[in-house]
């Protein structure tokens, strides 16, 4: 058997290294446009950071894994082709701002149509609005010129996440496949649960109708964003009377019924996909005329913008009403521990809203480059997610310093903000630092990562997010 994935992201290239390294019986070649891309995956240097990628790729690849710009190639040989390809969000047209931009997914169909001499199964890795396979279904058949070719779409949908996307991959809670139920559907799912159960129990591979597959996926990222802006929310309101956000966590999360996951307050998720997708589902919503149901699910967007802002807000109201020309050091610009990526990272509009106070944000992450902090610093909303953002990088923001080191960062500056929990900078010599700032120096915790009150004996003013507010923290008016 001989699969192929056009998409070598985040999660083409992870899941695919996985199949290849589970199944050695099969030829995986993940392809892209990107020949930068590919170059890095046929490195030592991968285009993205994810513990424990690089042993999972270098065992596989050159064995039954392959890297490849060849698309027409690969794609007539594959009996499975994956489609992995980014979904963003619309940025002009109808939609703008919430649809899925399905150019890249209707761009990956023509080209399978036009490349297919033999029948194939489609697999939708990407996540796609409901009765998307409906849609490239229309395109395949019309673009392929041979009628002896047979089509089979898939949905199967991605539950990873970045930073244990390789955990995920090897033990994943399910996979999800959905498919017709036509003779030949069934004959697709059987085929396409065949792999996983090379290394996954099959009682943990679940089989459903394409129409819920599509939809589960936007479901659980809709459900999994709700938890946090939940918390969040009672975040805000635990400062204004003294709870403490992570007791009341606490407290709920031992319900079994809720459960203790998923349950940290955060100055706002961020990640390539939960914004996008709940947009996504509330603009299928309204399509089917279901303003209320749309209305809902975008509360959990519009209380994510509101925690950002509640923080920035917090900070400059906290220094005195002004942070013009005061540096801020920023502990963290990636959207979570343990991974490089910066998509619609919390950090970006934080930054973006200190400075436009006034202030000089040092911005120090041990995984993002300067190029990348300065590409996300300066390119437009929704913009990024375009295979080639890449080119368009800037060299130089007003008020952007990058930090060689968090030491470097936090000299001279009035404050430290820390916007991704990675767990390196639980262990700084603060003692050390707070000498190094300007005083009074406060730390704004946004991950609640730190040890508080070791902070506080040293001399800093801490915020600490959820948690009873520091009388000194008391707004300016
Ligand atoms: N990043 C994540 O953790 C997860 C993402 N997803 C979904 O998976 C999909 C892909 O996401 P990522 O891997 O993060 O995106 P990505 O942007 O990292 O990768 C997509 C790749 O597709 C390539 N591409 C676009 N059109 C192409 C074409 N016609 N031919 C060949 N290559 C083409 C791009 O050059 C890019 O390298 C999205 O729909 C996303 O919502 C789902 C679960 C997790
Ligand atoms: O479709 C996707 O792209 C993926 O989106 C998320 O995965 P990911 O965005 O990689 O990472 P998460 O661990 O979900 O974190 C997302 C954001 O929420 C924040 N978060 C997470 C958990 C929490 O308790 N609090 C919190 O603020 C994180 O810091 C991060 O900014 C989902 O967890 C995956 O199941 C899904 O496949």
């Amino acid at each position: 058997m001989k699969i192929a994935c056009i998409g070598a992201g985040y999660v083409g290239g992870p899941t695919m290294a996985m199949i290849a390294l589970k199944c050695p019986h099969i030829e995986v070649v993940v392809l892209d446009i990107n020949e930068e891309r590919i170059n890095a995956w046929n490195s030592d240097t991968l285009p993205i950071y994810e513990p424990g990628l690089l042993e999972v790729v270098q065992a596989a690849r050159g064995r039954n894994l392959f890297f490849s710009t060849d698309t027409s190639k690969h794609i007539s040989e594959a009996d499975i082709v994956f489609v992995s390809v980014n979904t963003p969000t619309k940025t002009s047209g109808i939609g703008a701002g919430k649809a899925a931009d399905l150019t890249y997914w209707e761009g990956a169909a023509r080209m399978i149509a036009s490349n297919s001499k033999s029948s194939k199964i489609i697999v939708e890795k990407s996540t796609v609005p409901v009765k998307t396979a409906e849609a490239i279904g229309k395109v395949l058949s019309r673009n392929c010129s041979d009628p002896s070719v047979q089509f089979e779409i898939l949905s199967n949908p991605e539950f990873l996440a970045e930073g244990t996307a390789i955990q995920d991959l090897m033990k994943p809670d399910r996979v999800l496949i959905g498919g017709s139920d036509t003779p030949s559907g069934r004959a697709a799912i059987k085929a396409l649960k065949e792999v996983y159960e090379n290394w996954i129990p099959s009682e943990r591979v679940l089989t459903c109708n394409l129409w819920s597959a599509e939809l589960a996926k936007l479901t659980a990222n809709a459900f999994l964003a709700q938890r946090i802006s939940s918390i969040n929310a009672i975040s805000a309101l635990c400062e204004e009377t003294g709870a403490d956000v992570q007791q009341v966590a606490h407290a709920i999360g031992t319900d079994s019924r809720i459960g203790n996951k998923f349950l940290n307050a955060s100055v706002g998720f961020g990640g390539s996909c939960f914004q996008k997708d709940i947009l996504n589902l509330c603009y299928v919503c309204e399509t089917v005329g279901l303003k209320e149901v749309a209305e809902y699910w975008y509360q959990v967007v519009s209380m994510n913008d509101h925690q950002k802002n509640r923080f920035v807000e917090r900070v400059i109201g906290s220094m005195f009403n002004s942070v013009k020309n005061k540096k801020v050091a920023i502990f963290g610009f990636a959207f979570k521990k343990d991974t490089g990526d910066t998509r619609e990272t919390p950090a970006i509009d934080v930054c973006k809203g200190l400075i436009q106070d006034g202030a000089i944000c040092a911005i120090y992450d041990p995984e993002v480059s300067p190029e990348m902090i300065f590409r996300d610093m300066s390119t437009p909303k929704f913009e990024w997610d375009k295979p080639n953002y890449t080119k368009s990088a800037s060299r130089f923001l007003e008020n952007v310093l990058i930090g060689s080191s968090a030491e470097d960062a936090v000299k001279g500056a009035h404050a430290i903000c820390v916007l991704t929990e990675w767990d390196r900078f639980k262990d700084y010599d603060y003692k050390a630092m707070y000498e190094q700032m300007s005083k009074p120096a406060f730390v704004f915790d946004g991950r609640n990562i730190l040890d508080h009150d070791k902070l506080r004996e040293i001399g800093f003013i801490v915020y600490a997010l959820g948690k009873p507010l520091d009388p000194f923290l008391q707004k300016v008016y």
